[in-house]
């Protein structure tokens, strides 16, 4: 059956298609949703929709810009990963051509609000020789949802330098993307309608990323897994080298999707009733391209008191460790077979 979580959220429960219930990839995740309005199909040879619309801020004054939508999570609250990439864009462009981003923290402090666009104000508190300092506000409603500081870079070179080593994984081009894999479901002749239904809706997400992960099919979870997950991704559609900043606010975009639900893995007998990013960090340790494909390395070393820890690596194909982040979100929960509100 279809399940009303108690933020107004839809999950699937294949319980009457004899399979385990709760939707898997994003496990619970808040992330399913529908596309705004001014949504685009996509084709991969065309510009993304992240550069032409979502990072494509509107300058309204020095230091004030306005950002609109292009895909809202089935929550209804605004997608942190574009408030965050939008907040970068709005401080980024405060800074000089040889500054690079090098880390951003950032706290959710309101649900954004899909009906009104977003304004980011931007203070430029500091700039050093080497390093320039911003700190940004994202308001809606004249108060703030999101405050994130950011830091800028100089290129500088050092003897000092070590990596952890990238998973040994299969190749994208060996791997399903997430929308095969629900052709692949959706071909099962056993499928509950109302599975079908749930996962039409999944398919019709025009999210602006492109996902294959790892250990696929996991749309309907049987078992505890241990709290990590791997999976390849990219922008949609063309972005081209040479603008690392840009490259830098959409990785912050894809760096917050699916990301806090690494840490519902190993728990499929509970429902998320309420789920939300609380902060989200990242440092930029290298040049990189989101418009080609990046292994994204999740785990959760921590959960309880209805929060969650996550951390991320996204590594370039070639092993080299591009970005590292971290978030805390609020998880709270109840038992799968507690029936639903409605
Ligand atoms: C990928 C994931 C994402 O992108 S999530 C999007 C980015 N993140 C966000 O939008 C989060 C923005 N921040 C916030 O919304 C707030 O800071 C949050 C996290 C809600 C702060 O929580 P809190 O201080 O509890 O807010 P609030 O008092 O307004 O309550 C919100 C709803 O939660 C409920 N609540 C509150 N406390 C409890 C509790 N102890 N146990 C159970 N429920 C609790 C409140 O009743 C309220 O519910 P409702 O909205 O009235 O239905």
């Amino acid at each position: 059956m279809a399940d009303q979580t108690d933020d107004g959220t839809k999950t699937l429960d294949s319980s009457d298609s004899g399979e385990s219930p709760g939707v898997v990839f994003p496990p619970e995740s808040p992330e399913e949703g529908i596309p705004h309005s001014s949504a685009t199909h996509f084709n991969n040879d065309l510009k993304s929709v992240l550069v032409t619309s979502v990072l494509n801020l509107e300058a309204l004054d020095v230091d004030l810009y306005r950002g609109t939508h292009h895909w809202v999570p089935r929550t209804q609250r605004l997608f942190g990963g574009q408030i965050v990439g939008q907040a970068l864009v709005a401080a980024a462009k405060s800074v000089s051509d040889h500054h690079y981003a090098h880390s951003l923290h950032c706290y959710f402090v309101r649900a954004g609000d899909p009906k009104v666009p977003v304004l980011y104000q931007v203070e430029r508190t500091r700039d050093g020789r080497s390093f320039c300092v911003r700190s940004v506000k994202a308001i809606q409603h004249g108060q703030p949802i999101l405050i994130c500081q950011a830091s800028f870079h100089m290129l500088q070179e050092s003897p000092l330098q070590h990596q952890f080593t990238m998973p040994v994984v299969p190749q994208p081009e060996d791997l399903l993307t997430v929308e095969e894999l629900i052709h692949q479901y959706l071909s099962k002749p056993d499928l509950a309608e109302t599975a079908r239904q749930g996962l039409n809706k999944l398919l019709a997400n025009e999210v602006p990323i492109e996902i294959k992960p790892v250990n696929p099919p996991h749309f309907y979870r049987h078992t505890a897994t241990q709290p990590k997950q791997l999976f390849w991704v990219r922008a949609r559609g063309h972005i081209g080298e040479g603008n690392m900043k840009l490259h830098c606010c959409v990785a912050a975009y894809v760096s917050d999707y699916a990301f806090l639900g690494t840490a519902l893995l190993p728990y499929p007998n509970y429902r998320a009733k309420f789920s939300a990013s609380l902060d989200h960090a990242m440092w930029f340790h290298s040049t990189f391209r989101t418009d080609e494909w990046m292994l994204y390395e999740c785990e959760s070393p921590w959960a309880g008191g209805s929060r969650g820890l996550v951390q991320g690596r996204l590594w370039r194909r070639d092993g080299v460790l591009a970005v590292s982040c971290s978030q805390e979100g609020v998880l709270r929960v109840r038992p799968a077979t507690q029936p639903s509100k409605l």
